[in-house]
């Protein structure tokens, strides 16, 4: 299972430990000294007496403009073993006891920044990730580092070069400890679905959380064993550059903002695409090189998240039987947001090498499919996106928690000792508590500046309420904290009396059983993030209200940002907010405080049954699940598991039958493709001469199929009597014997969509050179064979295609691309249905006893499944159906190694055998 870090890291027992300053706005839980309740007193008075320390005794001042820095006391560091901090865990199991809440770690880790940790780690060497020669890039970085030098000693990452001076001090003892970096849903999921016997073993794949350019070769060695033997870890080792270019950077910087529709383009981006993406490739290799060798048949490879998007298409290209699974945590934008992105392609690529993509909403798995099809310009359906040889599934699923552990674990003594405290320090007042990244996207200023606007319009409760915010940093934004500051300090200023301050801003992240209890204890959660995939916390807070720990019943609402991946999993329980809209968040705070407690359980059972139904363990199972199904029917389809035609046997079957049915398509499978814009239209002689040779035998029926006109087919087969025809894939037959066409659709809604998706077209026709329309009755094409600027007519058609199904799916209509064009053509007729409506032709007890269809192309799926269907309603005794080509099928037999035209001569055969 590749994850950018695995559940474990190292804590090398430092003889020689260097004196530390705590840091704040990194956001590493560990670092923060257990706060008190006195401290978080404190944060207020620290923010009313100064515009610069906005979050007490832990801020680095250098990070204000113009501000002198203060000098610093020099703080000792406590290493405690509270168990939701750093559990060390023995080294004989990796889960010493399953149920043990010991073993939980916080969902959201919000631990972004990689080689800060509380763990004696080594530094990272990385120099700046790009060349030297990108100027503004190195005059950032400078500033960056001298500006921060004085306060931050303890943050390993930022000091290139740092780590030389660490040669040798890691030749110590170590020991494996829990990690505080990466995906701590994902962590409680596993264990939880492990723990329910719902997976089998789980062998993780990720790095371990710290450079380690400073590690002997000897040492990586070491832990690499310890890891893979006791804690069902591999460990993957890149180059602290590499990793730093990888991490802070692609994914950070680019990935990171992109797919929570923030686009790094202003002047202060530190961006740089065009360095990092060769880190972001290389990491992803020598995850995808792992993960190949040590690959064993059967083995189901689930990656996650969005630092390793390219993994799956670099494992398939070595294993293309494996079994691969893709899940994005984080939310997927819409196709205009990620066209933005240089490597879009690539990206896409390397998901759709996985046989299953998964999203925590169906928005996301909405946006991707859309974004595929535009972007790749291939056919996207609901299921998934058809690529020429294979299909790949995409659905949704969201994560939820361990609810069972976290029950158990809020009721450790100490979440209740802190449930009590925090109850005697604000007896009398409703708390609205929340715990958020402090960055572009977390949302913090939007909620901050509407809990002003709620104190300024109701000030009946600014006595009576209390904001307490938890705003944990990853990454430096001095504009932001400057915002913030400037916001807290006005609340403060107008707000704050002697005895009571509205609002609590820690910016610093607290131990999760401190956590724990301010869930427990809260009136109201309020989480106002601009995008975010999930939002676990949210899970949380439901379990921890259920009014066990706390004895008073809380069943307090969830005022949630609309644009969570768990307002969408809520649907409607919450409290739903537009974060933008400060009037609506303040309405939904005064709504939340003054509900009534009916409505307040009537939203929390709701609340409650989905977090209790969608658990971390049910996501695990049912995406294994679904990943072991659509991998099966994907190798199923493989037309290197289906059995080639044996003509040999379908021989032996058509001496044997009485009345042969025979329902073939044209190009492409008995001819090569024609000339689509080609008049006159003739089949080779060498196909009429079979095809009259077949209907020569009385007992032969014998339709065509064709994606062509009415017009065009009776001209092509003009030559072959009493043939039947199947034109415009599906929408007119003509029956064998017969010069009667039927027509399927009704003319007027035909005539209707026609010139809805026309003027469609039209936007399209005027900006893609020499493109054009090719009207049939029943179809339209939009044609862009001819232009010169492929690439983007193939994005405008992928958009056209989008565009139209948009825009008509009421008329039922579905556009779809093809090769060099765009296909519209009505939903409800295609081959299948014509094939259903030939054989209901047939009373029962004269149905023909031998079937055979053959086809070579997308809609020739829908005569294979018909006839599938056919042979397990027991129809008809012999069928046979094959497809040509390489292509993913549903047909029985296939005919590969050959060209378009290569089952021309299989009729001829059969006679002749
Ligand atoms: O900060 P990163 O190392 O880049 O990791 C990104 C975030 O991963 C986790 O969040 C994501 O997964 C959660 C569970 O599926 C989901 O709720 C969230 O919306 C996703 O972004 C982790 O919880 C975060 O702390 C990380 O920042």
């Amino acid at each position: 299972m590749p994850r950018s870090f695995l559940p474990s890291t190292i804590d090398f027992h430092d003889p020689d430990p260097e004196p530390v300053t705590p840091r704040a706005p990194t956001g590493v839980l560990s670092q923060v000294p257990p706060l008190t309740l006195g401290d978080i007193g404190r944060q207020n008075s620290a923010l009313t007496k100064s515009n610069v320390e906005i979050t007490g005794i832990q801020q680095p001042a250098s990070l204000f403009k113009g501000v002198e820095t203060p000098p610093q006391t020099p703080a000792v560091i406590e290493k405690k073993d509270d168990f939701f901090i750093q559990a060390p865990l023995s080294a004989a199991a990796h889960f010493p006891n399953p149920l043990d809440p010991k073993t939980l770690v916080r969902s959201d880790s919000h631990v972004a920044e990689w080689g800060a940790s509380f763990f004696n780690q080594p530094r990272s060497t990385a120099g700046p990730a790009p060349p030297e020669t990108i100027l503004q890039y190195a005059k950032g970085r400078e500033r960056t580092e001298s500006s921060l030098s004085s306060s931050r000693r303890s943050s390993p990452s930022k000091k290139p070069g740092n780590g030389r001076r660490d040669e040798g001090r890691w030749a110590t003892s170590w020991s494996v400890v829990p990690a505080v970096q990466g995906n701590g849903g994902l962590t409680n999921a596993i264990r939880a679905a492990v723990r329910a016997g719902s997976m089998g073993d789980v062998l993780s794949v990720g790095t371990i959380g710290f450079p380690t350019d400073t590690l002997d070769e000897t040492k990586k060695i070491e832990i690499y064993e310890r890891l893979e033997a006791d804690h069902e870890s591999l460990t993957v080792y890149v180059s602290d550059k590499d990793f730093d270019g990888h991490y802070n950077h692609f994914s950070k910087t680019i990935l990171w903002p992109v797919f929570h529709y923030q686009i790094p383009d202003h002047p202060k981006s530190k961006a740089y695409l065009d360095h990092s993406w060769i880190f972001y490739e290389k990491v992803n290799q020598a995850f995808a090189d792992k993960v190949i060798a040590n690959y064993k048949r059967g083995d189901i490879i689930w990656v996650h998240d969005y630092h390793l998007c390219l993994v799956p298409g670099m494992i398939r290209k070595k294993l293309p039987e494996a079994q691969i699974g893709f899940f994005l945590h984080s939310a997927f934008p819409s196709s205009e947001v990620f066209r933005c992105l240089a490597e879009r392609r690539k990206l896409l690529e390397g998901m759709l090498g996985a046989n299953l993509v998964a999203f925590q909403t169906p928005e996301y798995a909405h946006h991707f499919l859309q974004t595929c099809s535009r972007i790749l310009s291939v056919e996207a359906t609901e299921d998934g996106i058809q690529l020429d040889a294979h299909f790949v599934n995409v659905w949704s699923l969201p994560i939820g928690i361990d609810p069972k552990t976290l029950g158990l674990a809020r009721e450790e003594p100490d979440v209740l000792k802190w449930v009590k405290e925090i109850k005697d320090r604000y007896p009398d007042k409703r708390l609205i508590v929340a715990r958020d990244k402090l960055d572009s996207i977390g949302g913090v200023r939007q909620k901050l500046l509407a809990f002003e606007l709620f104190l300024n319009q109701y000030p009946e409760w600014k006595d009576k309420v209390v904001l307490i915010q938890v705003a944990t940093s990853t990454t430096e934004n001095e504009d932001l904290a400057a915002t913030i500051s400037e916001i807290v300090t006005r609340i403060d200023a107008v707000h704050s009396t002697l005895a009571h301050n509205p609002l609590v801003l820690l910016r610093q992240d607290i131990p999760f059983s401190q956590l724990l209890a301010l869930l427990s204890v809260a009136d109201a959660l309020m989480i106002t993030s601009l995008r975010e995939g999930m939002n676990l916390t949210c899970h949380e807070f439901v379990i921890c209200q259920d009014g066990r720990a706390c004895p008073d019943k809380k069943h307090g609402p969830v005022i949630l940002s609309e644009f969570t991946g768990s307002s969408a999993v809520f649907g409607g329980a919450e409290l739903a907010v537009n974060p933008w809209d400060y009037k609506g968040c303040a309405e939904a705070m005064r709504v939340a405080l003054e509900m009534s407690e009916e409505e307040k359980d009537r939203r929390y059972v709701k609340m409650r049954d989905i977090v209790m139904v969608q658990t971390g363990e049910s996501w695990m199972r049912q995406l294994t699940e679904h990943l072991a199904k659509v991998h099966e029917e994907h190798g199923r389809r493989d037309t290197m598991s289906i059995p080639r035609l044996s003509v040999a046997k379908l021989s032996q079957a058509y001496e044997k039958a009485n009345k042969r049915l025979f329902i073939l398509d044209y190009e492409g499978t008995l001819a090569s493709w024609g000339n689509v814009s080609s008049t006159v239209l003739m089949s080779p002689q060498r196909v009429t001469d079979i095809l009259n040779d077949l209907i020569s035998d009385p007992k032969n029926l014998l339709y065509i199929m064709s994606g062509r006109t009415i017009e065009e087919v009776e001209m092509i087969f003009g030559r072959v009597p009493s043939i039947g025809l199947i034109a415009e894939n599906g929408c007119y037959v003509r029956e064998c014997f017969s010069d009667e066409w039927t027509a399927f659709a009704d003319e007027a809604r035909t005539k209707k969509w026609m010139d809805a998706v026309k003027d469609i077209m039209r936007y399209y026709l005027e900006r893609v050179e020499n493109s054009w329309i090719e009207e049939r009755h029943c179809s339209l094409i939009f044609h862009y064979e001819k232009s010169d600027e492929f690439d983007s007519a193939a994005r405008h058609a992928g958009d056209c295609a989008n565009h139209v199904n948009e825009a008509c799916a009421s008329q039922r209509v579905r556009a779809y691309p093809a090769k060099d064009c765009v296909i519209i053509e009505p939903i409800d007729y295609d081959k299948g249905t014509a094939a259903k409506h030939i054989w209901s032709k047939f009373a029962e007890n004269e149905r023909p006893d031998f079937l055979m269809v053959a086809g070579n192309d997308r809609d020739d799926e829908l005569v294979f499944r018909w006839a599938k269907n056919i042979l397990e309603n027991n129809e008809c005794p012999n069928i046979t159906s094959v497809s040509v080509g390489n292509r993913n099928t549903v047909a029985m037999s296939t005919l590969t190694n050959g060209t378009t035209g290569r089952f021309a001569p299989v009729p001829y055969l059969l006679k002749t055998h």
